[in-house]
C-alpha cells in the first residue's frame, strides 16, 4: 500500500498509453494502479507490462472504467471524444481528477465535460507541454501588437496515424490570436482551403494541416505582412513531453476545487 495518487491510464496500447504508463512508473510522486483498453482490444487481461514486451508488473489491462476507476485519484486519458465523454461522467462519480489530452473534441463534447467538472476536477489540453503552453502565450501578445495588415496563419504537422485536423493545439493556438486581435476565431477562422477559395480574407486565421511520417508535432503562428514575416514555432519531437504535463496535472489536481482546468492554471501561467 502506499499514500501516492493512485492514477488509471486509459487507452494504454496507444502511442500516449504507452508513454504515460512508463512515465507514471518512473514517478516517486504516483503509482499506477490501472490501466484501460476498449472492450476486444487483445490487450484486455494481460498484465501491461507484458503487453508492453517487458516484465510483468502487476497491473492487468481492464475494459471496465466503473471498476478501474472506483479506487483512482486520477484517470489520464488521452483517447477518442466518444471514448473521453463517457469516463468523464465516470471519473467525476468516483471524484477522481480526470486529465485530458483527447482532441478533436466538439463544442458539444466540451458541455458535457463542463457539466462533469461540477462534481469533479477535469484538467484539459490540447497540447500539456510547457514549451507549447508558452507558445500560445506569445502568439496572444505578438497578435495583440500586430494589426489585419499582418495574415495570422498556424501551420501544423503531425504523423499520418492523426485522424483530427486542425490539431488541438492549432486551435489553442489560432484562439489566442484571435484574443489577442480581440475577434472570435469561428468568425475569422479559414481551415481547409482547396479549389478555387478566392483571396484571403483580411483579418483572418488560416489553419494549414500536414500530414506524414512519424513528426511527433509540429507548430508555426506566421504572422505574414507585405516586406516581413514572423514565425514563432514550437516542435516536439518526443511524446515525453505531454506525458509529464499530464502527470503534472494529475498531482496538482489533487489539492483543487471541482472545475474545468487547463495546462495555464497547473503551469501558473498567467492569461494576459
Ligand atoms: N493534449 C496533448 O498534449 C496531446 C494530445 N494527444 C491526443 O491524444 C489522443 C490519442 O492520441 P494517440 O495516443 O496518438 O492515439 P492512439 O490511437 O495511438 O491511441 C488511442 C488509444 O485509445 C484507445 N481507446 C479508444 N477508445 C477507447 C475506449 N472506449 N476505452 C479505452 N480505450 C480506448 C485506443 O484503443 C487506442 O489504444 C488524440 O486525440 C491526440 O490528438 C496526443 C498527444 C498529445
Ligand atoms: O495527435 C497527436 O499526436 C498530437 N495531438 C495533439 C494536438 O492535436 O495538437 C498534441 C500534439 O501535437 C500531438
Amino acid at each position: 500500500m502506499t499514500d501516492l495518487p493512485g492514477i488509471v491510464v486509459t487507452g494504454g496500447s496507444g502511442r500516449m498509453g504507452q508513454m504515460l504508463i512508463n512515465a507514471v512508473q518512473a514517478s516517486d510522486a504516483c503509482t499506477l494502479i490501472g490501466v484501460l483498453e476498449r472492450v476486444g482490444h487483445d490487450w484486455v487481461g494481460q498484465d501491461v507490462g507484458i503487453a508492453m514486451g517487458g516484465a510483468a508488473i502487476g497491473v492487468s489491462v481492464s475494459d471496465d472504467p466503473v471498476t478501474s476507476f472506483a479506487s483512482a485519484q486520477a484517470i489520464i486519458d488521452f483517447t477518442a471524444p466518444a471514448a473521453t465523454i463517457g469516463f468523464a461522467e465516470l471519473a467525476a462519480q468516483a471524484r477522481a481528477v480526470h486529465v485530458i489530452g483527447t482532441t478533436g473534441l466538439t463544442e458539444g463534447d466540451i458541455a458535457k465535460l463542463d457539466a462533469a467538472a461540477r462534481h469533479a476536477v477535469i484538467v484539459r489540453a490540447g497540447n500539456m507541454s510547457l514549451g507549447v503552453n508558452l507558445l500560445v502565450q506569445l502568439t496572444k501578445k505578438v497578435a495583440a501588437a500586430l494589426d489585419e495588415d499582418f495574415d495570422i496563419e498556424i501551420i501544423e504537422a503531425h504523423h499520418h496515424h492523426k485522424i483530427d485536423a486542425p490539431s488541438g493545439t492549432a486551435l489553442m493556438l489560432g484562439e489566442a490570436a484571435a484574443q489577442g486581435r480581440g475577434v472570435v476565431l469561428k468568425d475569422v477562422s479559414d481551415s481547409g482551403r482547396d479549389g478555387i477559395t478566392g483571396a484571403r480574407t483580411r483579418g483572418d486565421i488560416g489553419f494549414t494541416a500536414i500530414r506524414g511520417g512519424d513528426i511527433v508535432g509540429e507548430h508555426d503562428v506566421l504572422f505574414a505582412a507585405a516586406g516581413e514575416r514572423i514565425k514563432l514555432t514550437h516542435i516536439a519531437t518526443d511524446r515525453a513531453v505531454f506525458a509529464r504535463g499530464a502527470l503534472k496535472a494529475a498531482i496538482w489536481g489533487q489539492t483543487q476545487k471541482p472545475g474545468s482546468y487547463t495546462m495555464f492554471d497547473v503551469l501558473g501561467l498567467s492569461e494576459d
